[in-house]
C-alpha cells in the first residue's frame, strides 16, 4: 500500500485556497502511483480556528468545502481530509473535528477525534464533542485507523497534564488495524519531533504494522507547526521523515522502504528555522510584507533584524538607530555595521529634541522629583512612537525585541520597546538568545561580534547595565526555567543552590508584571511553556509568593 503525506501550509479560513492545494497535493499522489494521501487536522479550514466556530457560515464552509473536493479530486486515489462538522448526537458540543476519507467522488470514511487536548495552549473542549466510537476502514486490503493528533498522545498526557479513560490507538489496533494513520496539527517546540517518534513506535509496539503521523507545516499567530511528518514501519524504525519548516509530499510504502532514517537533531538550527517560518507567515498571512524595527546596537534588535532578512528578504526590513543623550558611541556604530552586513536600510532619527521637549512639557507636573524610570521610558516611548507612525504611513509592521527573560521580569517599557505586532524572540531566554546569534554567525559574522560582546545595557541613563537592575543572566534563565517550565516554588528553586534573596526577588518580579505581558504582541512559541495563551495568570490579585 502507498500512501502519500500532503503536508501543507493551510491558512485560516482560506477555503479556496486550502482546497485547491489539497486537490494539487492529491493529483501529485495519484501521478505517483500512490493508493491514499493524507491530509493533516483541519487541513480545510486551517488550525486553530479557535471563536471562527461560533459562526454557523464558517461550519457550512466545511461542508461546502468538502463537498467541492468530492467533485474536484482525482478518481483514483483515496484522500483523507480533516475539518469540522456538526455533532448531530443531540447532546454536548455543537460540532466534532472529523478527517473524511473522499474516494471516486465518495465519502466512504469518516472519523472524530476522541481526544480533545484542553491544556496548554490548546482549548479543544470549548467547542468539539469527542467521538464515542473508534472505527477502522479496509481499503485496497489493508485494515485502516485514524488517530487524529491528540489520539496519539494517550500515553504521553497520561504522565503530564490529562488523564483519558480511553487509548484510541489500542482500540482501533483491538478492532484489527494494521495501519494507523495520525492526521495532526502538532505545534512545535524543542525537540518535540523526538516525543513524536517514541509515540510512533510506542504505536508499533502495540501492534500496528505503520504509523503515518502526518502534520501540519506553517504558523498560525504563536503557534509555529514544524512539519517533520513520519512513517513508522513494523520494526519501529523511521522510514521516512518530511523536510521540516516547510511544506512537503513524499509517497511511501512502508514494507518496501528498508532504510532507516537517522534523526538529526541540531537545536539552534531547529529554533531559526522555527522563528524565521513563525515571522514570515505570520506577516504574510496578516496582509504585511515588509517590516522595520528600532536597531539599538543591542543584541536582541541584531538577533531579530537577522531573522527578518532570513524570512522576507534583506529588502523588505528597515532599521531605525533612535540615538537619546544616553546612547554609547557603540550605538551608532553597531547599528550601520550590522545594517551593512545583513544589506538592509538603515536610517537614524535622533530623539535627544523630542526628548526634551517632553521633558518641559512634564516638569511642572514631575513636582522636582528626582530622574527616575518615569524619565528613563520617555525615551522608550518615543521611539515606540516614531515605529508606529512609520508603520501607519507605509503598511510596514513593527517587531518589537524583547526576549523571554525581559517579559519575565517585565525589563521592558509598556508602550515604549513593547509597542509594536509580534514579539519575535519573546519566547528565547537571553542565555538563548546569545547561543542563537553565535549560531547564526557558526560560518562568518553576520551579527557583529561587538554586539555579542558587549555586555547588556537598555542605555535609558548614564552608564545603564542589564545587571544593575537584574542577576546575571545564567543566573536569571535558570530560576525562570525552574519557575515558569518546571512550576518550581521558591522554595524548591533554593533547594537547588540558588540564592534565596534572588530567587524571592526574581518571583516576585514575575508575578508583578503579569500586566505588561497581558499588552504584548503575540509571541512566537518554541518552548512548551511560553508566555501568551499557554500560561494564563490573573493580573489583579494578591500576589501569592509561590
Ligand atoms: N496591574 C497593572 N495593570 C496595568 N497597568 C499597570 C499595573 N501596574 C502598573 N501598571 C502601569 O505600568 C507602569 C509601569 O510600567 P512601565 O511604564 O513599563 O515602567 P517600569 O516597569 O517601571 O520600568 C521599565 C523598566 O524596564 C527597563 N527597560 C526599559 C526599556 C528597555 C529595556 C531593555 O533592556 O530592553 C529595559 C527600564 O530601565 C525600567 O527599569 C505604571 O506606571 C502603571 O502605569
Ligand atoms: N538607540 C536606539 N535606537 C533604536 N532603537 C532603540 C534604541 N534603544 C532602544 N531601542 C529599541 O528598544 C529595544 C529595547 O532596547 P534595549 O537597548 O534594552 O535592547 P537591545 O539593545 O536590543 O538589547 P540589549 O537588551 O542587549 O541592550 C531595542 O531592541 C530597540 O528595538
Ligand atoms: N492538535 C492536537 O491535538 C495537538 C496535541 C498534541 N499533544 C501535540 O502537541 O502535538
Amino acid at each position: 500500500m502507498k500512501i502519500a503525506a500532503g503536508q501543507i501550509n493551510s491558512v485560516i479560513a482560506d477555503f479556496e485556497g486550502n482546497r485547491e492545494k489539497i486537490v494539487e497535493y492529491s493529483l501529485r499522489g495519484a501521478k505517483e502511483g500512490a493508493d491514499l494521501i493524507v491530509f493533516p487536522e483541519l487541513s480545510l479550514c486551517g488550525y486553530p480556528p479557535m471563536d471562527l466556530l461560533d459562526y454557523n457560515s464558517f461550519v457550512e464552509e466545511n461542508t461546502l468545502s468538502l463537498r467541492w473536493l468530492q467533485r474536484h479530486l482525482p478518481a483514483e486515489i483515496a484522500v483523507a481530509v480533516g475539518h469540522v462538522s456538526l455533532n448531530s448526537s443531540g447532546t454536548g458540543k455543537k460540532l466534532r473535528n472529523v478527517i473524511s476519507v473522499i474516494y471516486g467522488g465518495e465519502v466512504i470514511f469518516t472519523q472524530d477525534k476522541t481526544l480533545l487536548p484542553t491544556y496548554d495552549v490548546f482549548d479543544e473542549t470549548r467547542y468539539f464533542e469527542p467521538s464515542s466510537e473508534r472505527k477502522l476502514f479496509t481499503f485496497r486490503g489493508e485494515k485502516i485507523g485514524i488517530a487524529i493528533c491528540e489520539d496519539l498522545w494517550w500515553e504521553s498526557a497520561r504522565d503530564t497534564d490529562s488523564v483519558y479513560p480511553i487509548d484510541p490507538v489500542m482500540e482501533l489496533l483491538d478492532l484489527g488495524a494494521e495501519i494507523i494513520l495520525v492526521p495532526s496539527a502538532s505545534p512545535f517546540h524543542k525537540s518535540k519531533i523526538k516525543k513524536r517518534l517514541a509515540l510512533c513506535r510506542k504505536t508499533i509496539r502495540k501492534g500496528a504494522s505503520s504509523v503515518f503521523y502526518i502534520n501540519s507545516v506553517g504558523a498560525n499567530d504563536s503557534l509555529i507547526f514544524d512539519g517533520n511528518s513520519i512513517v513508522v514501519d513494523r520494526k519501529g524504525r523511521l522510514v521516512k521523515k518530511a523536510a521540516d519548516f516547510e511544506e512537503d509530499f513524499f509517497v511511501c510504502d512502508p514494507d518496501d522502504s528498508c532504510n532507516e532514517i537517522e534523526l538529526e537533531y541540531d537545536k539552534y538550527g531547529e529554533i531559526e528555522k522555527a522563528l524565521v517560518l513563525g515571522l514570515r507567515d505570520y506577516v504574510h498571512k496578516c496582509g504585511f510584507s515588509r517590516v522595520h524595527l528600532g536597531s539599538s546596537g543591542g543584541i536582541d534588535s541584531a538577533l531579530v533584524a537577522a531573522l527578518a532578512v532570513k524570512a522576507l528578504g534583506a529588502e523588505n526590513v528597515k532599521t531605525f538607530a533612535m540615538p537619546s543623550r544616553y546612547s554609547s558611541d557603540g550605538s551608532l556604530t553597531d547599528s550601520k555595521k550590522l545594517a551593512e552586513n545583513l544589506g538592509v536600510s538603515y536610517d537614524v532619527i535622533a530623539i535627544e529634541d523630542m526628548f526634551t521637549s517632553f521633558l518641559g512639557a512634564l516638569e511642572p507636573h514631575f513636582g522636582g522629583r528626582e530622574m527616575d524610570v518615569a524619565e528613563e521610558n520617555i525615551q522608550a516611548r518615543i521611539r515606540g512612537t516614531l515605529m508606529m507612525g512609520y508603520s501607519n504611513k507605509w503598511g510596514s509592521l513593527v517587531l518589537t525585541t524583547g526576549n523571554k527573560s525581559e517579559l519575565a521580569t517585565g525589563y521592558c517599557t509598556l508602550y515604549g520597546d513593547m509597542a509594536g505586532g509580534l514579539a519575535v524572540i519573546g519566547d528565547l531566554l537571553k542565555t538563548e538568545v546569545f547561543d542563537l546569534c553565535r549560531y547564526i554567525n557558526r560560518d562568518g559574522e553576520i551579527i557583529p561580534w561587538e554586539i555579542i560582546n558587549k555586555p547588556p545595557s537598555a542605555e535609558l541613563r548614564p552608564d545603564q547595565k542589564d545587571e544593575d537592575s537584574l542577576p546575571p543572566y545564567d543566573v536569571l534563565d535558570g530560576i525562570l526555567v525552574e519557575y515558569l517550565m518546571n512550576h518550581r516554588t521558591a522554595d524548591e528553586i533554593e533547594a537547588l543552590g540558588y540564592e534565596p534573596e534572588t530567587v524571592e526577588k526574581i518571583v516576585k518580579l514575575v508575578g508583578r508584571v503579569e500586566y505588561k505581558r497581558g499588552q504584548a504582541p503575540p509571541v512566537l512559541r518554541i518552548s512548551d511553556k511560553a508566555f501568551g495563551t499557554g500560561r494564563r495568570m490573573p493580573v489583579a490579585r494578591k500576589l501569592y509568593e509561590v
